[in-house]
């Protein structure tokens, strides 16, 4: 579904923040991008939905080759959740933010109508349709941006940092629709976290450090490379945090405890 070749970006007057990245997503499959900090996670989703161009190496999307002259069919494919509900909320109201991009797109109204009916019902937000953007909670306005994206009926979705602003009720609401999203409705999801926990959900993970892709690979996989996570400076998963912890304190740590442990992490 998605394939980036020896990509490689700089902001103007800056060093490289993307160097030589290469990996390939399988359609209807659930991809976390974790990293610290500025390691270059949000330059990547801009890269990813055509918000910024690739100086060096390609972006394949669909077997398109993202390029300035097809970026409205780039969208068409691929869309984005950001971090913060109040940014992206474009209409008056409920219906007419899910409406935005199906106006742009030049959708029969018909179609616009039953596309927006639908989709806010996907998301659990059909009785707020005439509802003001400060009528809603952050969760709630997250599942409006979400209902866009869905709208334009778009493969692939990118939630960069989607639940980061949001509290405790918000975080599982918007997790729980990004799992169904994916194993429901065959989406192919890309989660921008730096929260290993959460990305243990996924099915791939992608570790970024200071711009270079340096791990990828299954959650199993990746949690075995502790000295690489610990040097991109990214906090273990609460399990194996534990166990470490418990080892420390000179206790005994059976083989069947540290299994249940993963399993327990790896829950979906
Ligand atoms: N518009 C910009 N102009 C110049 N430098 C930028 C710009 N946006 C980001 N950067 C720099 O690029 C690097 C990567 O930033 P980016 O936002 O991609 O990282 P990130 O991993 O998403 O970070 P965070 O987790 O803090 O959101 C950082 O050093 C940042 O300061």
């Amino acid at each position: 579904m998605i394939k980036v070749d020896n990509l490689s970006f700089s902001y103007y007057n800056s060093s490289e923040t993307l160097k030589e990245i290469s990996f390939n997503i399988p359609k209807g499959k659930w991809i976390s991008i974790i990293g610290h900090n500025g390691s270059g996670k949000s330059t990547l989703s801009k890269l990813l939905v055509g918000l910024l161009e690739p100086q060096k190496g390609t972006i394949t999307i669909d077997d398109l080759e993202i390029n300035e002259n097809n970026l409205a069919e780039v969208r068409r494919k691929i869309g984005i959740v950001f971090q913060n509900p109040d940014n992206q909320f474009v209409g008056v109201t409920v219906k007419h933010d899910i409406a935005f991009g199906l106006e742009n797109q030049q959708i029969p109204k018909n179609e616009m109508i039953e596309r927006i009916h639908h989709y806010a019902k996907l998301v659990g937000m059909e009785e707020y349709l005439d509802k003001e953007p400060q009528q809603l909670s952050g969760g709630q306005k997250q599942r409006v941006a979400i209902a866009a994206s869905l709208a334009m009926e778009q493969e692939v979705i990118i939630f960069d940092e989607a639940t980061s602003m949001l509290d405790p009720e918000g975080v599982l609401e918007i997790s729980e629709l990004i799992y169904k999203l994916n194993k429901e409705h065959e989406k192919t999801i890309i989660t921008i976290t730096h929260d290993l926990d959460f990305a243990s959900k996924s099915d791939y993970i992608l570790v970024l450090n200071e711009g270079n892709l340096v791990l990828q690979g299954t959650p199993l996989e990746v949690f075995k490379e502790e000295k690489i996570l610990i040097d991109a400076r990214l906090k273990l998963p609460y399990s194996l945090r534990l166990y470490h912890d418990i080892k420390k304190s000179g206790h005994e740590i059976n083989k069947k405890l540290v299994d249940a442990l993963w399993a327990y992490n790896l829950k979906k």
